[in-house]
C-alpha cells in the first residue's frame, strides 16, 4: 500500500522588520525575529480517504496544502507521499502566463509519457472543465472561479494518488460543483485519496470521513468529521460572543504563542518516537540530520531502514546451558545405573559378557584378600566400578582368558575348569538354609564362580552339610 503521510511538520518564516523598532539597548525586550505559522503537524492517509482541513482565516491551511503538494519545503518533520500528488487552488499552481491549453499539456505530459494516453487527458480535461475560447487566453486574464475550474480539472484527471483541494469547491458555480462532486466520489472509489480545504463546512462534511481542524499552525482537532465540525462550531460561537477588547486579546495571545515557539518540543516527540523503535543516543546526529536537514521521507516509514531492535545479550549460561542440562542429564543416568547395580547386588560380569578372566581373577583376588571386617554390598560396588574401568583393557586380553560369565553360559568346560582352577579357594561346610546368592554375597563372589568351583549347576545341588569351595 502507497504511503501518504507527513509528521511532526513545522513552517518558520521570517517577520519583516518594523522601520521604528526599539532596540535592546534602551531597555526594551528584543522582538524574535520569525514567527511559526506551522507547529508540529502530522497526519496520515489511507487510500480512497478524504480529510477536512477547517479553521479560521490565518490558521495555516494553505500553507500545509503547499507542504503536502511538496510545492513547499517544511522547516522540519518528514514528508513520505509516494504516488503522484495533484493540487487544485483558485489562485496558485498555474503558469500564468501560458493559456489554459498549454498548462494542461505541460502539466499532463509531467504525469504520463505516452502520447496517445496525454492527448486522451487532454481532451478529459477540456470537456470537464467547458472554459470553451477560454482555454486559448493567458491564465492571467482568468477570474478566481475559472482558475479554480482549470485547477481542479487537471488535478482531477492527471492520475493521482492524491488530490489536494485548496479552498476551490466554495468558488465553482452550482452546475459545475455537481460535475465535480460526482468525479471526486468516482476517484475516491478508486483509492484516491484527498485533503480539502474549504470555508463551506457542507462541502467537508460530503466528502470526509475525518477532519483536522487547524488553530494558529497546531493541530486542535483531528478525528470524524461530523465529532470536529461540533467542536470547531463551539469555538466559533464562543468567539463570537467575545467583546471587541476581548478577542484582540485573545488573538495576541495566540500569536505570541507562533512567535514564542520552541521547535524542540517537536524534536523531543520525534526523539521518543524514534527510541520506541530501536534507535539509541548514539543515533542522534542522524535523528537531527534527518529532523532538520533532510526533512524527506520519515526514517521510521522506508522499509529498508526499519530498525532491528536491540537483542537482549545472551548470557554465557544461556549460551551453554543445553551443554551443562546434557552433562547433568548424562551423570545421572550413570549415578542411579550404578546405585541400581549396588542394590541389587548384580555383578557387571553377568551385564558385560565380554569380561576377561585374567583381569577378574586378579581383581576377585584383591577383593577376597581384603573381603575381611568389610562390608559386602560396599565391596560389591567397588568391584563394579573397578570392573567397569578395566572393562577396555581386558576385551585385548581374549586370546589368552575366556570371560567367567561367558563360561558358565557358552564356553566349553575344560576352559572354565582352567579358569576357576587359577583362583585361591577354601572349602567351607554349607549349612541348612543357604543359598548360592547367599554364599557368593558372603564370600564376595559371584554365583557362577561358586557353580564352576564345585561342578554344580543348580541350587538344588546345594545340599546342607556338604563341602563345597568358594574364594579366598
Ligand atoms: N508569504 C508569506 N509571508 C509571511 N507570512 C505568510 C506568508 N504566507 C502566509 N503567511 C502567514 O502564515 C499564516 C498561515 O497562512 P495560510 O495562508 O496558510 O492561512 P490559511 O489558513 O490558509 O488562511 P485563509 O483561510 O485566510 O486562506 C498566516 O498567519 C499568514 O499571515
Amino acid at each position: 500500500m502507497e504511503k501518504i503521510e507527513i509528521k511532526y511538520i513545522t513552517k518558520e518564516l521570517s517577520l519583516v522588520k518594523e522601520k521604528k523598532e526599539p532596540s535592546s539597548q534602551n531597555g526594551s525586550l528584543e522582538k524574535p525575529d520569525s514567527f511559526w505559522p506551522l507547529r508540529g503537524i502530522s497526519l496520515s492517509l489511507i487510500p480512497g480517504e478524504a480529510v477536512g482541513l477547517i479553521g479560521i482565516n490565518g490558521a495555516g491551511k494553505s500553507m500545509l496544502m503547499q507542504i503536502l503538494a511538496g510545492r513547499l519545503k517544511q522547516t522540519t518533520g518528514f514528508r513520505t507521499i509516494d504516488g503522484n500528488v495533484n493540487y487544485a487552488s483558485s489562485c496558485k499552481g498555474l503558469d500564468e502566463k501560458a493559456t489554459g491549453l498549454e498548462n494542461i499539456q505541460r502539466l499532463l505530459e509531467k504525469r504520463e509519457t505516452d502520447e496517445f494516453k496525454v492527448s486522451h487527458l487532454v481532451n478529459g480535461v477540456t470537456d470537464f472543465c467547458e472554459l470553451g475560447e477560454w482555454l486559448r487566453r493567458p491564465v492571467a486574464e482568468y477570474s478566481s472561479g475559472l482558475y479554480a475550474r482549470l485547477s481542479l480539472a487537471i488535478a482531477l484527471f492527471a492520475n493521482p494518488q492524491l488530490v489536494l483541494i485548496d479552498s476551490v469547491l466554495n468558488v465553482l458555480d452550482i452546475p459545475f460543483s455537481q460535475r465535480v462532486n460526482r468525479k471526486i466520489q468516482a476517484l475516491k472509489d478508486s483509492g484516491v485519496a484527498f485533503v480539502i480545504a474549504d470555508t463551506n463546512l457542507v462541502n467537508i462534511e460530503r466528502f470526509c470521513e475525518r477532519t483536522l481542524w487547524l488553530q494558529f499552525g497546531h493541530v486542535q482537532a483531528l478525528g470524524p468529521t461530523a465529532d470536529v465540525m461540533l467542536q470547531f462550531e463551539y469555538f466559533q460561537d464562543w468567539i463570537r460572543k467575545l467583546t471587541l477588547p476581548e478577542k484582540n486579546q485573545y488573538l495576541a495571545d495566540r500569536q505570541a504563542e507562533q512567535l514564542r515557539f520552541d521547535v524542540k518540543k517537536v524534536y523531543e516527540e520525534f526523539k521518543v518516537e524514534q527510541f520506541k523503535n530501536g534507535f539509541t543516543r548514539k543515533d542522534e546526529p542522524k535523528m537531527r540530520r534527518a529532523f532538520f536537514k533532510d526533512r524527506g521521507a520519515d526514517p521510521l516509514a522506508v522499509p529498508h531502514q526499519q530498525v532491528s531492535k536491540p537483542q537482549p545479550k545472551q548470557s554465557a549460561f544461556q549460551r551453554k546451558g543445553w551443554l551443562k542440562l546434557l552433562l547433568a542429564l548424562v551423570c545421572l543416568i550413570v549415578i542411579g545405573f550404578g546405585g541400581y547395580l549396588i542394590i541389587s547386588g548384580e555383578s557387571l560380569t553377568t551385564l558385560l559378557p565380554s569380561f576377561k578372566t585374567t583381569s577378574t581373577t586378579k581383581h576377585l583376588t584383591t577383593s577376597t584378600k581384603n573381603k575381611k571386617g568389610k562390608n559386602h554390598h560396599s565391596s560389591q560396588a567397588k568391584k563394579v566400578t573397578s570392573q567397569a574401568k578395566n572393562s577396555s583393557s581386558l576385551s585385548s586380553n581374549s586370546s589368552q582368558s575366556s570371560s567367567v560369565s561367558s563360561a558358565s553360559s557358552s564356553s566349553s568346560s575344560s576352559s572354565s575348569s582352567a579358569s576357576s582352577s587359577s583362583i585361591a579357594t577354601q572349602t567351607i561346610n554349607v549349612n541348612s538354609g543357604d543359598t548360592l546368592e547367599g554364599l557368593a554375597q558372603k564370600y564376595a563372589t559371584t554365583v557362577d564362580i561358586i557353580k564352576q568351583l564345585n561342578n554344580i549347576s543348580s541350587e538344588s545341588d546345594l545340599k546342607a552339610g556338604s563341602i563345597i569351595k568358594v574364594p579366598k
